[in-house]
């Protein structure tokens, strides 16, 4: 049936590309696109057409099947949880806290901020005037500068203060934080001088072990303010903690993927945000879309060498905590880690960059750490160490990628 179908419809594409050449007697190009289009319905043989519905269906059934599981034991966290408190207020601790009071209308939602002004203007004006200025926030989101009122009580706790700062600023805090209380972590980067993962610097800043997970994922916060179709990746050793976070996050906007490559997660999320920077020089020299496809495919590699040598999972490094945050962030200007990229690669300084802008670039301060680590566990990242050179003012980017481009010619590995 297929057979004769594609054999007749061969025909009917020679005589319909006639057709049109004779009848419209417009250009080329449409004649063209008229061709190709009835060449590919022809292709498609019933049977094909009737497999790849039927695939399609056997998808929605399972859907459906999987919702109505969840239906029936409807337990979700989200139900239960009456205050979250996010310590952190700048975007990203914004978005998730915007999300979050979304998800749920009578959720408390407390900010922890560090300065009375803003915390006072978020209070007053519900928008976060100072990251996210164009955003009305849900009302259920308030703000504080007082830590024991934002975190008593809280069923969870989410870190959104950068990296660098994490430790010190745990430390400050931890007397007022449950020790069961899980604390979900939003900060991507290594920690300067230990090279540590935020998984390591939380229960050193605490002095305890708490309950953890890891979010990470391909998330601009203003998409998230704007309601967009996001996917995260929540990982945890505790899988069952990872559930949790699913079901207080998960909506038709925010998918949560669960994990337990905690490791995976972190290190990846980390490390792109040193890629990116990488990225953005090759915009701003100008080098085109050719040198930018190697160059972050080369980060890729390297970015396995590291992380999988470190235990991370194929899996976790190909997905969306990985290869999609790698995308996202390298090839969108509204990355920050991009932007300090393509300003280095257009010729100004660090010091004039880093001194305009407002916001974090962790991939600055975790470059260094990166290729510290790298030297620990044995492993040579050529752009990753560029990108650290370049930012410790040891080389201009331009001898930089000229170096990386002129390396040895070798075996993909
Ligand atoms: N903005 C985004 O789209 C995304 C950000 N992230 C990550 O989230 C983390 C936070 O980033 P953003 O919110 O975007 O940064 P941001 O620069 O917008 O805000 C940082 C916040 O941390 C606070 N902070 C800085 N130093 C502090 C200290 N010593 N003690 C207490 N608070 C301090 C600031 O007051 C500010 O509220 C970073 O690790 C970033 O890589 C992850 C995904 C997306
Ligand atoms: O991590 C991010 C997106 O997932 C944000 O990246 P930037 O910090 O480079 O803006």
């Amino acid at each position: 049936m297929g057979r004769t179908r594609r054999d007749g419809a061969a025909a009917t594409t020679v005589s319909a590309t006639r057709r049109t050449r004779g009848e419209d007697g417009r250009g080329r190009r449409t004649r063209t696109h008229a061709g190709a289009y009835e060449a590919f319905k022809a292709g498609v043989s019933e049977e094909d057409r009737a497999s790849i519905v039927g695939e399609w269906d056997k998808i929605m059934r399972w859907a459906a099947f999987v919702e109505s599981a969840h239906a029936r034991n409807d337990e979700s966290v989200l139900k239960s949880a009456k205050k979250v408190a996010i310590m952190g207020g700048g975007s990203f601790g914004t978005a998730m806290a915007t999300l979050l009071a979304r998800n749920k209308g009578d959720l408390d939602v407390v900010i922890l901020m560090r300065s009375d002004k803003d915390a006072a203007s978020l209070n007053a004006e519900h928008r976060n005037l100072k990251y996210l200025p164009k955003y009305d926030l849900p009302v259920n989101i308030r703000a504080t500068t007082d830590a024991r009122e934002a975190l008593s009580g809280s069923d969870f706790i989410i870190h959104a203060v950068p990296v660098q700062q994490s430790r010190a600023f745990l430390s400050g805090v931890k007397d007022f934080i449950d020790p069961k209380t899980p604390l979900l972590c939003l900060s991507k980067g290594l920690e300067t001088g230990t090279c540590e993962m935020m998984s390591e610097i939380i229960p050193a800043g605490l002095g305890r072990d708490q309950p953890l997970a890891v979010l990470s994922g391909p998330t601009f916060a203003v998409e998230l303010m704007q309601g967009l179709p996001t996917t995260i990746v929540a990982a945890s050793e505790d899988e069952g903690l990872a559930i949790r976070v699913q079901q207080l996050f998960g909506s038709s906007c925010l998918r949560v993927n669960t994990s337990t490559d905690v490791t995976g997660v972190e290190l990846s999320g980390a490390m792109k945000n040193v890629l990116a920077i990488a990225a953005g020089i090759v915009e701003g020299l100008e080098l085109g879309n050719n040198a930018m496809a190697s160059l972050v495919a080369q980060g890729v590699t390297e970015i396995r060498w590291l992380a999988g040598k470190l235990g991370a999972r194929p899996e976790t490094l190909a997905g969306v905590s990985g290869t999609g945050d790698i995308m996202l962030t390298c090839f969108v200007n509204l990355s920050r880690n991009r932007t300090v990229g393509v300003r280095l690669g257009s010729g100004e300084s660090l010091e004039e960059i880093l001194g305009s802008m407002s916001q974090v670039a962790e991939g600055v301060a975790t470059a260094g750490a990166v290729v510290r680590l790298a030297r620990r566990h044995r492993v040579n990242l050529p752009v990753l160490t560029a990108v650290a050179c370049i930012l410790d003012g040891d080389m201009d980017a331009k001898t930089a990628v000229d170096k990386i481009i002129n390396l040895p010619q070798v075996p993909e590995v």
